[in-house]
């Protein structure tokens, strides 16, 4: 494979819907792992558009090594991504009071604005603003935290968010077949689908080093997509490095959560990440979260259980990984606190 088409600095093509449709191919019915070598195989169609083999081996690789990969041609139209992108700006640009009318509660799952802004040894560390919403299903839809202003606000994201799930979902068909897997497979085993959008906003920090715009974590997610305006995107390498997530322009940044990593047991990774901040200038993301509903029981599926290996991790009820989540993490992923202590796994 082309060795500047990996990792991080991939940018992988995944060619829109407009384009034409070929014959299906019959990888569905296949078992197993996706086979790489078939890379030259004609592109083939799925509901993401064309996907050549190529593409989905790219996928796979990147989902294999973190589980980070960024999209081109994703059929998100520009003119609504620029349109979100405003929105946000506008209401980060009220004033502190204005802002506060949408404030929510500090708790794990809350919704609306927020900010927290710590330079002394205080920990977690913390340096940004942040409006959190949820969005589907759409009994939870809050629209007291949803701000007003400006007037095009909720459009706008109601918009973007349903653009967000089409893709989404688009994006867990092609997982799927990269894992030889049938295109619906993961989207069946989230269930009815879950989505929250945060915005988030880090202003320039007098002294940078002391402190992060959001500490180190993997998503407890399905699978997020994160869209940003300038650098400060960190993923975690090798050897205690943290690697910078380039910016590119119209690109989608994808990463697979900790869900993903249990259902396919452990191949595919969530990665821990965290934002950065500069003196200069103002950074923001958008980031959407597709989670699985409460009550969905989450296992590894069959086809990526190693027979002789066994399961890495035990079933549970995404509910179950909430509550972990708002209890203690005792410094680990709070992925490992739902491993099967298993000897054949390192
Ligand atoms: O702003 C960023 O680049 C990271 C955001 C993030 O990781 C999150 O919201 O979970
Ligand atoms: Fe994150």
């Amino acid at each position: 494979m082309d060795r500047s088409c990996q990792g991080l600095d991939a940018v992988h093509t995944i060619v829109s819907r407009s384009v034409e449709r070929r014959v299906i191919s019959s990888i569905y019915e296949k078992k197993g792992s996706y086979d790489r070598s078939k890379k030259e195989n004609p592109a083939h169609n799925n509901t993401i558009g064309t996907v050549s083999w190529h593409s989905l081996a790219q996928i796979a690789e990147a989902c294999e090594k973190n589980g980070f990969f960024q999209v081109i041609n994703h059929g998100v139209p520009v003119e609504l991504t620029d349109r979100l992108k405003q929105v946000g700006r506008k209401f980060f640009d009220l004033t502190k009071d204005e802002k506060l009318v949408y404030a929510g509660k500090p708790v794990i799952g809350s919704e609306g604005y927020g900010s927290r802004m710590v330079l002394d040894d205080t920990e977690p560390k913390f340096w940004r603003e942040f409006v959190e919403l949820h969005t589907l299903p759409l009994s939870e839809r809050h629209y007291n935290y949803w701000p007003q202003q400006p007037a095009e606000f909720r459009e706008t994201v109601e918009k973007y968010t349903a653009a967000l799930l089409d893709l989404a979902q688009r994006l867990l068909a092609v997982i799927s077949e990269s894992l030889g897997l049938k295109p619906s497979y993961l989207k069946e085993a989230l269930g009815e689908p879950h989505q929250n959008i945060v915005f988030q906003c880090y202003p320039p920090c007098p002294e940078p080093g002391k402190t992060l715009g959001l500490p180190a974590h993997s998503d407890v997610v399905a699978i997020t997509i994160l869209m940003q305006e300038g650098d400060g995107l960190e993923v975690a390498a090798e050897n205690d490095t943290w690697e910078l997530v380039p910016n590119h322009p119209n690109a989608f940044v994808v990463n697979l959560a900790d869900q993903i990593e249990i259902i396919t047991n452990g191949r595919y990774k969530s990665a821990n990440h965290r934002a950065i901040v500069n003196s200069d200038r103002t950074r923001r993301s958008y980031v959407t979260f597709y989670h699985p509903a409460k009550d969905q029981k989450i296992f590894p599926a069959p086809e990526l259980v190693d027979e002789k290996v066994g399961p890495v991790y035990r079933e549970l009820f995404y509910i179950e990984y909430l509550q972990a989540l708002a209890a203690e993490r005792g410094g680990k992923r709070l992925v490992q606190s739902f491993a099967i202590d298993n000897p054949l796994v390192s």
